[in-house]
């Protein structure tokens, strides 16, 4: 196995009934995995973003629910496993893949008979497992075409393999670039406050041999206008039926940023990551989270107590400012309500 399908392949697994991911937080220094054996451990897990990225979170989510129960055994009532549901749905807000993927399981609980639950759980968590690394892989398929006459490409935030199955959305056309042997340098950046660019991105990247340069959230700008990117990649949490896009903080200012130079702003993300519900991105629920993370990261005061922090951990892109979006069926260019609709449909 190459050194990027051994780090990333594993993102997550499930194994000998327990959950085990990648400890993200603990990256880029140490990679180590967290067995997680109930309900509550993978919450925790989801909420302190020891596991991260939409698609990821979805598939955490799953096996968690398989995770349902107590030490003297499986659930006995499907009313346990709907409760546990409910649960881990509680967990994050915004990616809406989480939403999807329990919607899925309850879908099991619902329509499977008692003592056959746990291996149709199971079963579906696989599935929806197995499933992303095809989306992914697509992704990457769809995408490749966009940048391949793209030397410099910046990203935002992580939309890898550790944020997914493997190989990531945003990240899978450049891993498919990579490996066809096309290389492009990828600008990475670091994503305040959490830093999943400068922590994520650019260890997953260099561990796959992909060059790439870590830059302060505050240095795209000037990047463009000095001409040295030729397109810039992200992912998403929810998107809208009209095509606005919730992501990381700071994708909105880079896609006005990509507009007012000219470069190409392209959204990747499975079909799962659409709430065709929602019409615009201003319905989509924004996690707000802890002030710590703005004002202590590591522990390390930065803001003083008198002063106030906002810390929403997404932003909202609107769909004129996308170029494209690239899901595992294809991609849409200028995106808009009736064709994201086509393309779903
Ligand atoms: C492939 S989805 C990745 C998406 O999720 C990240 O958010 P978080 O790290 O808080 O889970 C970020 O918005 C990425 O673009």
């Amino acid at each position: 196995m190459t050194a990027h399908e051994t780090i990333t392949a594993e993102t997550i697994a499930f194994d000998d009934h327990a959950l085990i991911l990648i400890d993200q937080t603990r990256l880029p220094g140490e990679l180590v995995t967290l067995r997680c054996t109930d309900i509550r451990q993978t919450h925790d897990a989801i909420r302190r973003l020891v596991v991260r990225g939409a698609p990821a979170i979805g598939i955490a989510a799953a096996y968690g629910v398989c995770l349902a129960g107590d030490q003297t055994g499986p659930p006995t009532t499907k009313q346990i496993y709907l409760d546990a549901i409910e649960y881990l749905a509680t967990s994050r807000p915004t990616a809406v893949n989480l939403f999807w993927a329990l919607d899925r399981m309850r879908d099991v609980v619902e329509s499977t008979d008692m003592g056959d639950l746990p291996a149709k759980l199971l079963d579906e968590a696989r599935s929806i497992h197995a499933e992303d690394r095809e989306m992914c892989h697509a992704i990457g398929r769809n995408g490749a075409e966009l940048l391949a006459d793209a030397a410099n490409v910046l990203t935002h935030c992580n939309a890898g393999g550790l944020a997914t199955s493997t190989w990531g959305t945003a990240l899978a056309p450049i891993y498919h670039l990579h490996q066809a042997g096309h290389k492009l340098h990828v600008y990475a950046d670091e994503t305040r406050p959490l830093l999943q660019g400068a922590r994520l991105t650019a260890w997953e990247l260099s561990q796959a041999g992909v060059n790439v340069t870590v830059l302060t959230d505050s240095m795209s700008g000037s990047l463009m206008r000095q001409g040295k990117v030729d397109a810039v990649i992200v992912g998403a949490d929810r998107i809208a039926a009209n095509g606005d896009v919730a992501n990381k903080i700071g994708t909105y200012p880079l896609a006005v940023l990509a507009r007012h130079h000219a470069i190409p702003f392209y959204v990747a993300a499975p079909s799962s990551t659409f709430d065709l519900a929602l019409e615009n991105g201003d319905l989509i629920p924004i996690e707000q989270r802890d002030r710590a993370e703005v004002a202590s990261p590591h522990g390390v005061t930065v803001v003083p107590e008198a002063a106030q922090v906002i810390n929403p951990a997404f932003d909202v892109t609107p769909s004129e400012l996308v170029t494209a979006i690239i899901t595992e069926r294809g991609v849409v260019h200028s995106p808009d309500k009736s064709k994201l609709a086509d393309h779903l449909s």
